[in-house]
């Protein structure tokens, strides 16, 4: 029972208009609300994230990495996994000319701390040399350079910390996934030339890591006379470079680049399903589904300490504890309760007996306190448990109809359920797997919010 969207910006990427980077958001988003892994590196690392493509092959006008997520650019999900990342230093987006001011917006809007976009080139390889280019010799000297393709999101720190120690020690390394579909080559005209032997290759994927020197002297030799200058769009860099024009024209694979120019073999370590890339449009929908599938992997139940309350979470716990989501179960969110605010999740505020739609606002105001609605919509589902329709009653609708304003202003989805207290015994008969955030299986009295 979805009661309303909010009107944070859910728009997909729609080819008449580019995807507004969504709504402002009020806490520093660079600040990591992700409990650091207890990983360090004793060597500084920077990061260059290639975002100068059209995404052509998305079939829209927007370049994929600006399209929107639950109300968010691809690209920000991206920029924000590298912020939670306490040893990495910066982080350098390279865009296209024409996407520079809405880079600049989304990193005012989403408050990125670490990031600064530089201009990219007319293919991925000159953008990923206009972005090492941008580091220089001064963040780049003795460093680790992570590459990753700004359009995909879902990168750890495990890896990333694997890749870097591997590129210190080794010069370059790359994550790689096994092939799915196996590798045919073709002749001229069409037919089957042979096929490889998939077991003996791997897909390269991203994250890569090179040390500084080696990716600088892949894409042009070092201490050249010629002063290093930014690849513009229609030409390679000065000459005396090593690539070859094809190799900017056309090359894929900054560790072939590695490897042909400087000898350096890069050490490939399997990376996680994760790490596929944004392409296609059907991509986008796969990736805010997953984007969202995380966001309700937990959630705080608040009962108000009623026994009936405690008997409602009591169920909802043995329900969705079989959709592998997890609930923390408290009478209020004071004292040590607090820390429920802090943790990633949704609520569930529970109310007994004659409703208080202050009790909601009270929540809405603490969880925008909290910044928790801050990178992504947040779910609220209020479960007034009453055996009366006195919610119906017109009296109460104009308080509701507040909370609803309340809620869209904090980037809070509020969903509101009425529940009779004889209903809850239904839950333990129905099987799991109905969408509970949505609307509860039991026999409930829905109302508006
Ligand atoms: N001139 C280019 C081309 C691509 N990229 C970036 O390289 C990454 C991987 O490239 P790809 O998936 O091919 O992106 P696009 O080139 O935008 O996609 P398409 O080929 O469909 O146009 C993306 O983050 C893309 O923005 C870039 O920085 N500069
Ligand atoms: O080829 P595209 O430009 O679509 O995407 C780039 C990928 O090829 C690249 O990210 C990995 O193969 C690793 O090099």
């Amino acid at each position: 029972m979805e009661v309303n969207d909010t009107d944070v910006r859910r728009e997909r990427c729609d080819p008449d208009r580019p995807a507004h980077p969504g709504v402002f958001l009020t806490r520093e988003a660079g600040k990591s609300d992700h409990q650091p892994a207890g990983l360090s590196v004793d060597f500084p690392v920077s990061v260059v994230l290639p975002a100068g493509g059209t995404g052509e092959r998305t079939g829209l006008r927007t370049p994929k990495q600006f399209c929107s997520l639950l109300g968010r650019p691809l690209i920000s999900y991206t920029v924000q996994a590298f912020e939670r990342v306490s040893w990495i230093q910066s982080v350098v987006v390279v865009v296209a000319e024409e996407n520079m001011d809405l880079m600049t917006d989304v990193v005012q809007r989403f408050r990125h701390t670490k990031v600064r976009a530089v201009p990219g080139g007319s293919t991925r390889h000159r953008s990923i040399w206009n972005g090492v280019l941008a580091l220089g010799e001064g963040e780049g000297e003795g460093a680790v350079v992570i590459v990753h393709d700004a359009v995909r999101p879902f990168v750890d720190e495990d890896l990333l910390y694997k890749i870097a120690t591997a590129a210190k020690e080794h010069g370059a390394a790359g994550a790689i996934r096994p092939l799915v579909s196996t590798v045919i080559a073709t002749t001229s005209e069409g037919y089957l030339d042979h096929s490889l032997e998939r077991a003996k290759y791997r897909a390269s994927e991203m994250p890569q890591g090179f040390t500084y020197d080696v990716i600088s002297r892949a894409y042009q030799r070092r201490g050249s006379t010629q002063s290093f200058t930014i690849c513009p769009a229609d030409r390679s860099p000065t000459s005396g470079s090593k690539c070859s024009e094809s190799d900017f024209e056309f090359g894929t694979e900054c560790l072939h680049l590695a490897l042909q120019y400087c000898g350096t073999n890069a050490k490939l370590i399997q990376g996680p399903p994760t790490l596929w890339k944004v392409t296609y449009k059907r991509d986008l929908a796969a990736a805010e589904s997953i984007i969202k599938d995380a966001l309700s992997r937990s959630a705080c139940v608040i009962t108000g300490g009623s026994a009936s309350g405690a008997a409602l979470a009591g169920a909802l716990r043995e329900a969705v504890g079989a959709l592998g989501t997890e609930l923390e179960v408290v009478p209020d969110l004071r004292g040590e309760n607090a820390r429920c605010l802090a943790k990633e999740g949704n609520f569930i505020l529970v109310s007994v007996g004659p409703s208080r739609p202050s009790e909601v606002e009270a929540l809405l105001t603490e969880l925008e306190a909290a910044n928790r609605a801050l990178l992504h919509p947040l779910v609220v589902i209020w479960v007034h448990m009453s055996d009366s329709d006195e919610l119906s009653v017109s009296g109460r609708a104009a308080a509701v109809m507040d909370l609803s304003s309340a809620a869209k202003l904090r980037n809070i989805l509020l969903y509101g359920i009425q529940l009779h207290p004889s209903k809850i015994g239904h839950m333990k008969t129905k099987q799991p797997g109905s969408h509970v955030w949505k609307s509860f299986y039991l026999c409930v009295l829905p109302f508006d919010i």
